[in-house]
């Protein structure tokens, strides 16, 4: 059965750009092949734009600038109400080409959908509050006014791992703050963007305010870095493509928010809830099938209770079902492509080389393809090459430490900031560790820390910036100040 035949809503699943309120070809009419990376089979092709589509797209949404941001927030809140709303109408279709594309099991997906639905309402909600300030005046003679205005045309450029939320936390805060935007979906993944794409356009956003270009990723990124309408680039992925899409940035002193990679560490101390410990570990590492930013890398336990976490953590993850993400009850879909396995798999023989013992899985699962077993291994050590790289995928590797002092070394020493999780019951030593700890997002007793409301985001080598929140639209506008003498 096809996948358009299982929507409710066929019209759903585009296999065109969307450029300036047009579904469009590839001027060269070249496609990209589209995959499940469950079965591996064709989903269907997009096309393969380039600079000239991506330039047309930029150009449209000059033009539509000036009408969008005259609207006032409260008229772009209802537009933007409306697609909300449609998402939420079409939330199982949306899912249901989410899971086709992306692998991850169809509640996740509908979580998913839900999720990023959450920031087209949260933004719609927070423009209205985009407000300036009169300032304190020095001088008798003079009132200094500080307003806020849209910064002008965006470029956003998204992964594969959430193909909905990393577009809407983006194009939420840009037309919300009164920016036309132009969206690069990962290759892997461009339905869900072009599904999102069909929507906003029922409910009414206007062309050229959002337009979507699938296709080649350098010469679509180097045309949103180098043409210099675009005054801000919003990019989610990994580290190495950040740097280059910043230094692209820098010619034209573009505005650049970045949420790049992470090297999680999850730390139980001895006081810890270990019953909880252990659903926040299931929860952090293996949702998505571990292909997360914030998925937990590294964990970390005290040897006083590290036998007794590790069996419960082996136990739990024994219990965790391995699937096609169609398939009722499957809570671990395939990974993205042949890459990852490959990576995750190195990680595992590296640290069985290196000493490491296999507690569950450690192999690729028997369903082949994209498929790897849910994997916990002990006796990590930080010679391994996975205490340092992201694993992105569904292996929980497991350190021992015996104080605060030296956990807090072992989790703040790698390049990343992005998030870090531990589980304790002493006030004094949850406030300690919080500040100690060198990373954009803490969980506490949690193992889940994103939603719409909170700042996500990192330091050091893991971006800049911060998405979704009251604070996510703070790059979107720029700050203008007015000398008013009397
Ligand atoms: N922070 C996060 O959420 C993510 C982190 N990662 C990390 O990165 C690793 C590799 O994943 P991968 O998918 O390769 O991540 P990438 O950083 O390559 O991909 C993210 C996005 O950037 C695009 N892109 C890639 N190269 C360029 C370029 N030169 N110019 C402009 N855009 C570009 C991709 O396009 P296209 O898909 O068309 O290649 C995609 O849309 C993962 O294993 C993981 O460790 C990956 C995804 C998300
Ligand atoms: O950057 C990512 O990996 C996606 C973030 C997922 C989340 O919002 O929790």
């Amino acid at each position: 059965m096809s996948l358009q035949s299982e929507l409710n809503d066929p019209a759903l699943l585009r296999h065109h750009g969307f450029i300036d309120g047009a579904w469009q070809d590839a001027d060269d009419h070249t496609t990209l092949a589209v995959h499940d990376p469950a079965s591996g089979a064709l989903l269907g092709t997009v096309p393969r734009m380039g600079t000239a589509e991506t330039r047309r797209a930029i150009e449209a949404a000059q033009r539509a600038w000036p009408a969008w941001r005259a609207k006032t927030a409260k008229e772009r809140a209802a537009l933007m109400r409306r697609w909300f709303d449609l998402m939420i109408a079409h939330a199982d279709d949306l899912a249901r080409i989410l899971t086709a594309e992306q692998g991850k099991p169809l509640a996740e997906a509908k979580g998913e959908i839900v999720y990023a639905a959450s920031f087209i309402e949260w933004f719609a909600e927070e423009g209205k509050r985009v407000s300036g300030d009169t300032l304190a005046s020095p001088s008798a003679d003079k009132r200094p006014i500080v307003v806020k205005e849209p910064i002008g045309v965006c470029a956003a450029i998204t992964p594969w791992n959430f193909p909905a939320a990393m577009i809407t936390r983006k194009v939420g805060p840009a037309l919300a703050a009164g920016c036309p935007i132009v969206v690069k979906p990962a290759e892997a993944t461009p339905f869900s963007a072009l599904a999102m794409a069909v929507l906003a356009e029922r409910a009414g956003i206007p062309a050229g305010v959002l337009s979507v270009v699938t296709g080649d990723p350098q010469a679509i990124g180097a045309e949103m870095t180098g043409n210099p309408i675009v005054r801000k680039l919003s990019f989610t992925g990994s580290t190495a493509v950040g740097r280059l899409l910043m230094a692209q940035s820098a010619p034209t002193v573009k505005k650049v928010t970045l949420e790049l990679g992470g090297n999680a560490p999850f730390i139980v101390f001895e006081d810890a809830d270990l019953d909880a410990a252990v659903a926040g570990a299931i929860a952090s590492k293996y949702r998505n099938s571990g292909q997360t930013c914030v998925c937990t890398n590294r964990f970390y336990v005290h040897e006083a209770v590290h036998d007794a976490f590790t069996r419960k953590l082996a136990d739990a993850v024994r219990e965790l079902k391995v699937g096609l993400g169609t398939a009722p009850g499957v809570t671990v879909g395939p990974l993205i492509d042949a890459a990852a396995v490959s990576k995750v798999e190195r990680h595992v023989d590296d640290a069985r080389a290196k000493g490491a013992t296999i507690l569950v899985g450690g192999t690729r699962h028997a369903l082949g393809h994209g498929f790897f077993e849910p994997t916990v291994i002990a006796g990590a050590t930080h010679d391994m090459a996975l205490a340092s790289e992201e694993t992105f995928g569904p292996l929980a590797p497991v350190f021992r430490f015996s104080n605060d002092d030296e956990v807090v070394q072992f989790a703040n020493a790698t390049e990343f900031g992005l998030a870090a999780y531990f589980y304790s019951r002493d006030v004094g030593r949850i406030w300690r560790i919080a500040d100690a700890l060198e990373y954009g997002m803490v969980g506490i007793n949690t193992g889940l820390l994103s939603n719409e409301v909170a700042p996500f985001g990192g330091i050091k080598q893991s971006g800049l910036g911060r998405e979704g929140s009251r604070y996510g639209i703070d790059d979107y506008v720029v700050i203008k100040y007015l000398c008013l003498a009397a």
